[in-house]
């Protein structure tokens, strides 16, 4: 399944490239004003902070909300709390498009990470074209070199490479390439399964001075809470937010984890 994302994520940059050349897409990355920073908007403090996702759909659930102005809702994230927002960008099974990231970029002032299936220095382009200060890398899709790689190229173009694991093997080759930003997904990309525990599980391995982010499966501030308690600095939420009122659910979730 997971090869399968990026097969179609890499398919669409690819019909994308045939209309926007890699030069274009380049010239408009680098006359975007500087990225946010987002080890300063996510960095711990006294509060848990979360990333909230502007989410249509998944492989796993299908159809979740259909999300007709993502400027909106992201606009309601960000009075309500939220210290970034993550934007599904892959067409095929979430529904999302760069044009929804672009949207969410003229409407906010908090970091924005473009979520999607990111393989290649042209989907970085892309994302800093479209305004997103955060690229997701995930290591149970790419080899490490590559993620070395597209760490080094997101970083020199300012942003902040996102890593996400979802095992100690994954975390320690995370924490080898020296990624400031690591999530432990407690969703198995390969087979949808969730594991909530997982974080607590893998949570001492990363060194202080690395942000924690907890990610998925959050589905009331019940689950906030117990992210926190085992040492989350961020959560990253999807569903619940995009199938519930977002704006009490966020303010739900910062009051859990206050502490
Ligand atoms: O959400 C899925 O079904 C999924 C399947 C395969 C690859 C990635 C997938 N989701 C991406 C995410 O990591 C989540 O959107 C994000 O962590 C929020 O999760 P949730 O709050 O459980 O919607």
């Amino acid at each position: 399944m997971l090869s399968d994302l990026y097969a179609g994520s890499l398919a669409d940059a690819a019909r994308r490239l045939e209309s926007t050349p890699l030069k274009l897409v380049e010239a408009q990355a680098l006359a975007r004003p500087p990225a946010l920073d987002a080890m300063i908007a996510l960095a711990p403090s006294s509060q848990i902070k979360v990333l909230a996702e502007v989410k249509r759909a998944s492989p796993s659930k299908g159809q979740m909300a259909a999300i007709q102005d993502p400027a909106a809702l992201a606009r309601i994230y960000a009075d309500n709390g939220a210290s970034a927002i993550s934007v599904l960008t892959e067409e095929q099974k979430f529904k999302g498009s760069l044009q929804d990231l672009e949207a969410v970029r003229e409407s906010v002032q908090v970091p924005l990470l473009r979520k999607d299936f990111i393989a290649t220095e042209h989907q970085i382009l892309e994302a800093r074209a479209a305004g997103a200060d955060i690229i997701l890398l995930i290591v149970a899709g790419l080899p490490e070199a590559d993620i070395a790689r597209l760490m080094k190229f997101s970083s020199e173009l300012g942003m902040t490479p996102f890593i996400e694991t979802h095992s100690e093997e994954e975390l320690k080759i995370a924490l080898g390439l020296g990624a400031a930003l690591i999530g432990v997904n407690a969703r198995d990309l390969s087979t949808f399964e969730t594991n909530r525990d997982l974080f607590g599980e893998l949570v001492d391995l990363i060194p202080s001075g690395v942000i924690k982010v907890a990610e998925s499966a959050v589905r009331n501030a019940d689950d906030v809470a117990h992210y926190r308690r085992a040492g989350a600095d961020v959560v990253l939420v999807g569903e619940a937010l995009v199938t519930n009122d977002p704006a009490a659910m966020l303010r739900s979730f910062l009051q859990a984890g206050k502490y």
